[in-house]
């Protein structure tokens, strides 16, 4: 990357304060863009959901890792639990999502608190043999009672194929037809996942982030605190396909002591390590052991540290400068946090990053773990808290002493409660990485990259005042 005209400024900047500047490009199309990481972790797209209790869960997991992204469930989950999601993620199909199913005698009540757990809007019904013998959404529960038996509101007519149907010909069966969902079924003709017109055009363009073995993948963090190690042999036998150890000051000795003696372990998978913001924190990590480093200090949005400490700096030159210091020792860079728009990924991918994390962006869709909810007006909303807020710090230490509980609770740096919207055009967390992939992908042409790592070398960055920001925004109401 190199900044416009070669002015590298003497301050520190973040994504709002930078833009890219369009170069002359061989790309034909945005589809030949390659959005796959370099990071090891075998991500197909260049996202990593945000280790936050309030983002990262089962659903999440299978719904990201489905479309090549990668989640990082939270360090604040039981060994045992980790181990059970991993396992679940790791049996879900990588094409047909797992369907919602009820059978004929449950209530439209029933259904209503289901549907929207997933997005594709659908409970499938079944008979005692788990074949699929009805569908119902939404429409077909409104206006009857609450406690209608399903089976006299669902369709009947259930389209439905063998699960190696090409994704191409469930979309091509399922246009024009006023089903919602097409039915995945096993050679015994049992129910085995589902598919919406979208989902089959997206199994189409996504390649599903897997292991060795073909299955999903999904990560965890761990903290520095305990027997580190122990903990970390427990979640690499559960499967886990990268490990994050997470700190929010990752600069400190109990970091690197924590990440020697997982390094120690030999993992056989990524060690990401962080948070840190300048060189010598990437340098101290790497010598510890790090594949990866893990950059940003305040920019989340649940995140209160600025403004608690001071501490912490702009979140681009942070990424730019840990991504220049990583690649010098040949290892990566997630940018962690503050990405609100698909152009604060493209910006971090420029500034050298080989992944970006998203937290409470992706807390605002269905797949997140907390209940809908609606405020005042009716719009759909979840609840969204910080890592280190009150109300994370005290799950966290709900084991410990009443003394020691009440001492770290005097340290709170997160915000405990936040409602973030669900987006009535893009409910879903597949809609949000549809909006960034076409995003970078576009961002990647402009710059005339057709990989990710031919858009670092080639991006040119300029920088921006606040009106230059706000000229780039979009004007729905008019002036
Ligand atoms: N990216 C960011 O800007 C930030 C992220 N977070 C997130 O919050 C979560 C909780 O992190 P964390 O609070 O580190 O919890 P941890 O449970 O990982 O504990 C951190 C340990 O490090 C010690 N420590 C020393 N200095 C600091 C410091 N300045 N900040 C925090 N701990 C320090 C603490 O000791 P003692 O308690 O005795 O001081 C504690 O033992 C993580 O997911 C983290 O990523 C939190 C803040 C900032
Ligand atoms: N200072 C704090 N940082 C936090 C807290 N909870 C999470 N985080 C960090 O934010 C990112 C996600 O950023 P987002 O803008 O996408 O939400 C996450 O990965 C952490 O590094 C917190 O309580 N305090
Ligand atoms: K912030």
């Amino acid at each position: 990357m190199e900044f416009l005209n070669g002015v590298r400024p003497g301050y520190d900047l973040t994504y709002d304060d930078v833009f890219l500047v369009p170069n002359r490009s061989a790309v034909a199309s945005r589809f030949d863009v390659d959005l796959s990481t370099s990071d090891g972790t075998g991500a197909t797209i260049p996202i990593v959901v945000a280790n936050m209790t309030a983002v990262a869960g089962r659903r999440m997991a299978e719904t990201v890792a489905r479309r090549g992204g990668l989640v990082v469930l939270p360090q604040d989950v039981d060994p045992r639990a980790v181990a059970e999601i991993v396992s679940w993620v790791k049996s879900r199909h990588p094409i047909w999502d797992t369907p919602l199913v009820l059978t004929g005698e449950d209530s439209v009540a029933d259904a209503l608190n289901l549907l929207p757990k997933r997005s594709h809007g659908a409970v499938v019904v079944v008979d005692g043999d788990g074949r699929p013998v009805g569908v119902v959404d939404e429409y077909a529960c409104a206006g009857v009672d609450r406690f209608t038996r399903i089976r006299d509101v669902a369709d009947p007519d259930v389209p439905t194929f063998p699960l190696d149907t090409a994704p191409r010909k469930v979309f091509e069966q399922l246009h024009g037809r006023t089903a919602r969902i097409a039915v995945g079924v096993d050679a015994e003709g049992r129910l085995a996942g589902v598919l919406t017109e979208l989902g089959a055009l997206r199994a189409e363009l996504y390649t599903p982030a897997v292991d060795a073995a073909g299955q999903l993948s999904v990560a965890t963090a761990i903290g520095v605190n305990g027997d580190v190690a122990a903990r970390a042999r427990e979640l690499l036998a559960a499967g886990v396909d990268a490990l994050v150890v997470d700190t929010a000051h990752g600069h400190q000795d109990k970091m690197l002591s924590a990440l020697q003696s997982v390094r120690a372990l030999e993992p056989g998978v990524p060690l990401v390590a962080g948070n840190v913001v300048t060189a010598e924190g990437v340098r101290d990590l790497v010598d510890a052991g790090a594949d990866v480093l893990k950059v940003g200090v305040g920019p989340g949005a649940m995140c209160t540290t600025r403004m608690m400490t001071g501490v912490g700096r702009p979140q681009f030159s942070a990424v730019l400068e840990c991504a220049e210091q990583a690649r010098a020792l040949g290892k990566h860079v997630w940018a962690d946090g503050g990405v609100r728009y698909p152009r604060d990924v493209a910006l971090a991918l420029a500034a050298g990053a080989a992944s970006v994390m998203v937290g409470s962006w992706f807390a605002g869709t269905y797949e997140s773990p907390g209940d809908l909810r609606h405020d005042e007006s009716g719009q759909p909303y979840k609840e969204s808290f910080g890592m280190a807020s009150k109300r994370a710090v005290s799950a966290r230490t709900r084991t410990d002493n009443a003394f020691d509980r009440a001492r770290k609770a005097l340290f709170e740096e997160g915000i405990s409660t936040s409602r973030m919207r669900l987006d009535p055009m893009r409910p879903g967390v597949e809609d949000l990485l549809d909006g960034i992939c076409s995003g970078v992908r576009s961002a990647c042409t402009y710059a005339g990259a057709g990989s990710l790592e031919e858009f670092h070398a080639r991006a040119v960055v300029g920088i921006q005042s606040v009106a230059g920001f706000a000229e780039g925004r979009p004007l729905p109401g008019g002036w």
